[in-house]
């Protein structure tokens, strides 16, 4: 095999029969391996279903060997340890593991009985006893020049002890340190894949010494000794990656030395009762055996065979661990379970590995993916009860068969130094032995007593060293405790800040909530107003219906009137041209007749008029001030609400907006800084409690306690406060964001609505104003009009009241009695002028007909007529002829023919029509506009009615 070669881990399975408490518990097999040993495959029932059911949920794991209960030791001996223990005898580093849960048998596999019997191994012996005798008995074969050493280490909740250390567990012993091995310090040696790192500075010394040493002859080849060589194995370690400071080696000329070394190492092991193990270990122990066997002449390989009995990973409430069996437990599940993401991380070829993430890790560093030769044993229980924990055992076994590890030959090492080496030791302890036997108490040379006189002034130096960072740290604590205090008050006023915050909080949501009922009200008075703008709708509905009354009572009685004196005045016409064929006109009896009937006309016309026209005027006088009144004090009214509520609201914004700025000052000054202080306080005394524990225990430990201690402890601090620190920002940062984004978004919404009240009062006000002013000038204008009309009616009966009198018309006629004769001869002239005057009668008639069609559909702007009717009526006033009296608007429908026979003696005899001038004037001219013409209005109407 190459160097360099890969190799993937060995993987084995062994299965136990059940133990009497899953006999108990009558708790089924739902594991399938071979009675001894088969295919490298073991099946599961996950689900625990029996018979045909089971076989679907049966789950298969491929590994290489697997055993079952009836598998006995010798067997895992010699299927599993041996070839790698033939590769450990040749020269390469070899590691077979054991993992599995509580109680299925990994410290049986691995120890097994170690007792021995007549210098024999019992069948029950395990991996390490069957190993040590191998390794004899093979040694012995070969016969060739070797040393082998022994070493046994336990991890104890992520603490290392040396399990051979006659100081163990007292303040003698010595503390263990992991650290990363550089590459060989032999020039024979290959390098490994992780020794580059520097060695530890106390290991410089001596081997920079040994690079220095030239060869020299060999001396010894066995070294018949298991005295401890102390300390040194940094001195033959060489080829592995990790390196454990202070570990003491052993050396062993016999499988029997070796056997008593386990023992020891047992004795001292943390062994405990569980509910699932009356002997559980509590502890991952390495039993390692270095052998260095000779290569060549001058040169010695080293190799190491580490045989590692992993805790069992176990379920706390199953195995009813509490307190310190309880602490155990979570230290070996944490521990297993960084091994876990090991064997993930390196069967899934991560680019990093968390070796260092525990103890375990780092210590099987090269067994895993390194340059050792690998075997891992997985132990598990066939029960169902345990089938979890089965599963999850597989699960990782058949993980860890994918690992690859590149074995690599030992380093050398030379042998005069090996043999210098081991001088070194014997004669120390020799002088140790002389001295304490010669005299009484404990004695030794005195180089041991300057070595330890050394040490203790080192430990002194050591203890003031410490004595004084204890002091610094207890002033470190006087002013982290007054910080706190500081912190403290800090934090109540901050509460008092948050409380008062709060109240403000509670405060502004009651204004928000009077805000809402203020809007609510405008709303309802807005609602009111709508209505009343529908009823002053109606009104002028009514209004308008009045109108068109009025019209059609105006248009019936101009068809009636015209018409009969149009009927009359063709009978008379007729009656005088009959009259005047025959001779015999009566001239004053027609004009009686037309005079009487005239008058009689113009006076029903006159009284139908004023009539209707009264009964308008009284009805608009009656309702419209009231009404437009009414509308004028509603919307005074409305004015009011709208602008108190403005008013209210500007006051409500403003302190919305004086209590946001109050809270962003608050978030800019305080709110962070605080929190910061608070956490901190929080990390500040949890750290002050690990550190006074820590300077307690610190000043009771030597100075490379109390050095790493204080490293740690400042990288916990450290790490702690940036931790901490980086929560709090994370944190703070999280739930400030929302809050924030939240007040900016209400500051934004507050903004519009004020901005949206502020447009809507003044739109309100400005519409409400314009509506005042508007119903105020309509209101002015009704009361003018009605103060015109009531004037109008005034001289409506003056004007007839003179007309009745009739003076000028009397003196007329009487006139043209006297003046028969004379117009006797024109009386044919006449009648043709009468016939024109029928005529005209009759246009006359069309154009009334037409000036009542425009008035129909005159409606469209009632206050805008209404007005005009008003200006109308002030801007139209005519006089009576002959009177400078004003004279009712109607009454001049007439004038025309009147002024005439006033103004010419004859206008018989005259050319010109006397219907000319109204032609002209108004009616042939055509001004009137026909219906839905521009313009078509009440005023233009009334006009044409003049
Ligand atoms: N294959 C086996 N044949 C016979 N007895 C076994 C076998 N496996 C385990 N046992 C017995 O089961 C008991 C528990 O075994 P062991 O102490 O080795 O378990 P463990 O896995 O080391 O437990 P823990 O992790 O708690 O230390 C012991 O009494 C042991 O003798």
């Amino acid at each position: 095999m190459s160097e360099a070669e890969e190799l993937n881990i060995t993987v084995a399975i062994r299965c136990r029969g059940r133990n009497k408490l899953e006999i108990r518990a009558k708790s089924p097999v739902v594991v399938t391996v071979p009675d001894v040993t088969g295919s490298g495959q073991v099946s599961i029932n996950t689900s625990g279903d029996v018979g045909i059911a089971a076989q679907m949920s049966y789950k298969t794991y491929m590994v290489d060997k697997v055993f079952g209960p009836s598998a006995d030791q010798a067997l895992l001996f010699t299927s599993v340890a041996e070839p790698l223990f033939r590769d450990f005898i040749r020269g390469y580093n070899c590691t077979v593991l054991v993992y599995g849960m509580t109680s299925t048998g990994k410290t049986y596999t691995m120890t097994g009985d170690e007792k021995l019997y007549d210098d024999e191994l019992s069948e029950a012996a395990g991996m390490i006893p069957r190993v040590l005798f191998k390794l004899f008995e093979t040694l012995d074969v070969e016969d060739d020049d070797y040393m082998v050493k022994c070493s046994f280490v336990e991890l104890y909740n992520e603490e290392l002890r040396d399990l051979l250390d006659s100081a163990h567990d007292t303040a003698l012993s010595k503390r263990l340190r992991i650290y990363d091995s550089a590459s060989s310090v032999n020039s024979g040696s290959t390098s490994s894949s992780r020794t580059n790192s520097p060695r530890p500075a106390d290991m410089g010394n001596e081997a920079r010494r040994r690079r220095a040493r030239t060869h020299s002859g060999g001396t010894s080849s066995k070294f018949a000794t298991s005295a401890p060589s102390k300390n040194t194995s940094k001195s033959d370690f060489s080829s592995s990656a990790i390196y454990i400071q202070n570990l003491q080696e052993f050396h062993i000329v016999n499988a029997r030395d070796g056997i008593r070394l386990l023992q020891r190492g047992l004795r001292q092991r943390q062994v405990a009762t569980t509910k699932m193990n009356d002997f559980s270990s509590r502890s991952h122990t390495i039993f390692t055996i270095m052998l260095y066997k000779k290569c060549d002449g001058e040169t010695f390989r080293i190799s190491k065979m580490n045989l590692v009995d992993l805790a069992g990973s176990e379920n706390i409430s199953k195995s009813g661990a509490q307190n310190q069996r309880a602490k155990e437990a979570g230290s070996i599940n944490q521990s297993l379970l960084t091994l876990g993401r090991v064997i993930n991380a390196l069967a899934d070829k991560n680019s990093h590995v968390p070796f260092r993430e525990s103890k375990l890790t780092r210590l099987l560093q090269d067994s895993l993916g390194g340059n050792t030769k690998t075997a891992l044993i997985a132990t598990i229980s066939p029960a169902k009860i345990n089938a979890d924990e089965t599963s999850s055992t597989l699960e990782y076994a058949t993980k860890a068969k994918s690992i690859k590890n590149r074995p690599q030959l030992g380093s050398f090492i030379m042998k005069d130094i090996l043999v210098k080496n081991i001088t070194t030791e014997l004669a120390k302890i020799k002088s140790d032995l002389i001295s304490t036997k010669t005299k009484d108490g404990v004695y030794m040379s005195h180089a041991h007593y300057k070595e330890l006189t050394n040490d203790l002034e080192n430990y002194k130096t050591e203890v003031l060293e410490n004595k004084r960072a204890a002091e610094k740290l207890s002033t470190q604590n006087a002013l982290l405790l007054k910080d706190k205090k500081t912190s403290n008050e800090i934090n109540e006023s901050q509460k008092a800040q948050i409380e008062k915050l709060n109240s403000n909080i509670g405060f502004l949501y009651d204004k928000i909530e009077v805000q809402h009922r203020n809007e609510q009200e405008l709303a309802s008075v807005v609602h009111k107003l709508m209505s009343a703008v529908q009823t002053m709708q109606r009104s002028l509905k009514s209004y308008e219906d009045q109108e068109q009354k009025f019209q059609s009572e105006m248009e019936r009685v101009l068809y009636e009137n015209v018409g009969s004196f149009k009927t009359s005045l063709s009978n008379e016409i007729h009656l005088l041209k009959e009259n005047m064929s025959s001779e015999k006109i009566e001239i004053e009896s027609n004009i009686g007749d037309i005079h009487s009937e005239f008058n009689r006309t113009i006076e029903t016309i006159h009284s139908s008029s004023l009539e209707i026209c009264q009964k308008f005027i009284e009805d608009i006088a009656k309702r419209h001030p009231a009404h437009f009144q009414g509308i004028h004090d509603q919307v005074r009214n409305i004015n009011d609400i709208v602008s108190a509520y403005s008013s209210e609201l500007v006051s409500k914004l403003s302190n919305i907006s004086e209590e946001y700025n109050v809270f962003k000052e608050y978030l800019h000054g305080h709110f962070f800084k605080n929190t910061f202080q608070e956490a901190l306080n929080i990390h500040v005394d949890k750290n002050y409690h690990q550190l006074k524990q820590s300077a307690v225990s610190m000043l009771n430990e030597f100075q490379e306690m109390m050095l790493e201690r204080l490293d740690e402890n400042r990288n916990t601090m450290l790490q702690g406060l940036k931790i901490a620190a980086t929560e709090v920002m994370a944190k703070e940062m999280g739930l400030l964001d929302p809050v924030k984004e939240n007040w900016e978004m209400a500051l934004d919404n507050i903004n519009k609505c004020d901005k949206l009240n502020s447009k809507f009062e003044t739109e309100i006000t400005t519409a409400t104003n314009g509506l005042h002013r508007s119903i105020g000038t309509a209101l002015d204008m009704s009361n003018s009009a009605v103060a015109d009309m009531k004037e109008n009616m005034t001289d409506l009966e003056s004007g007839y009241e003179k007309l009745k009198k009739g003076e000028i018309i009397q003196k007329n006629i009487k006139e043209i009695g006297f003046k028969h004769g004379k117009l006797k001869n024109q009386l044919l002239s006449s009648a043709n002028f009468m016939e024109l005057a029928k005529n005209k009668f009759g246009e006359i008639d069309r154009s009334i007909q037409s000036l009542l069609d425009l008035q129909g559909n005159s409606t469209e702007d009632v206050e805008y007529s209404v007005s005009a009717l008003l200006e109308h009526l002030n801007s139209k006033r005519l006089k009576p002829i002959g009177s400078s009296g004003k004279t009712p608007l109607r009454l001049q429908t007439n004038l025309p023919l009147i002024k005439d026979q006033k103004c010419n003696n004859h206008p018989m005899s005259s050319s010109a029509s006397p219907m000319k001038e109204i032609d002209g004037n108004k009616v042939n001219g055509s001004p009137l506009k026909r219906k839905g013409y521009e313009g078509d209005s009440l005023s233009v109407k009334l006009q044409r009615i003049e």
